[in-house]
């Protein structure tokens, strides 16, 4: 297993292991997210775990859990005891990017509602302020996205629509989305503000304030932090 997958899988275990027979679980996705998945199934399929319910991010992470036997449920308005998610980006108060691999809107309804949400990376993820590595995504609908695209840049955001082939990405809910590049200096609260109040847009990948812990696994050992107060 190459490196960086290794280090994903062993964070992904710490995390999996905070789950206790009879919790409601939200299912992260993407590539780190599934290693939990993988660790939450193994442990339900050895009796370790009874009672057990997730709430998937994405139809891919559904799937995954299903072929465990994990029993799924929709997202109704109780509250989650755990949810345990991949990040794009982490800075040091574990405010969050998330949604390189779309998921984004299904992650933070979800992941809203969970009493913690624990946060699994390889320590490439870490930065000191979000948008260092990777763009911001954001949702947007189909309908108009030209229009919307255009709002976003009188707003002052570089960046482009996401369109890895010969049409745009879409996500699982029938959404675009515009993978935008943020300014050097940014207040996040007030970026997540005006984006949601923009015309066109149905989420951002700013997760700010949600997450509880962090497990980042380096080549020295896995390092577990906890959102300052
Ligand atoms: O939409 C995707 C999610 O926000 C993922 O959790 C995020 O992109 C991290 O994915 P990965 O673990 O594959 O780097």
């Amino acid at each position: 297993m190459a490196d960086l997958e290794h280090l994903k899988k062993e964070a992904a275990e710490r995390a999996a292991a905070l789950v206790t027979s009879g919790m409601r679980v939200g299912l992260g996705t993407g590539s780190t997210a599934k290693y939990a998945i993988e660790a939450i199934g193994r442990r339900f399929q050895a009796g370790e775990l009874s009672g057990v319910v997730g709430v998937a991010t994405s139809e891919a992470s559904d799937v995954l859990a299903r072929s465990f036997g994990l029993p799924i449920e929709a997202l109704d308005p109780r509250p989650l005891d755990i949810a345990i998610d991949g990040a794009d980006e982490i800075d040091p108060q574990l405010n969050l990017i998330k949604g390189l691999g779309g998921a984004l809107l299904r992650e933070k309804l979800t992941e809203v509602q969970a009493r913690r949400l624990v946060i699994i990376a390889d320590h490439t993820k870490l930065v000191t302020r979000l948008g260092e590595k990777a763009p911001l995504p954001v949702e947007i609908a189909r309908f108009g996205f030209l229009s919307t695209i255009e709002r976003l840049r009188a707003l002052g955001l570089g960046g482009r629509l996401r369109q890895p082939g010969a049409q745009p990405y879409l996500t699982d809910n029938g959404n675009y989305i515009f993978d935008a590049q943020l300014p050097e200096q940014f207040d996040a609260a007030a970026l997540e503000r005006t984006l949601k109040g923009t015309l066109g847009v149905i989420e951002t990948g700013f997760f700010l304030g949600m997450a509880e812990r962090a497990f980042v696994a380096a080549p020295d050992g896995v390092q577990e932090l906890v959102r300052p107060d």
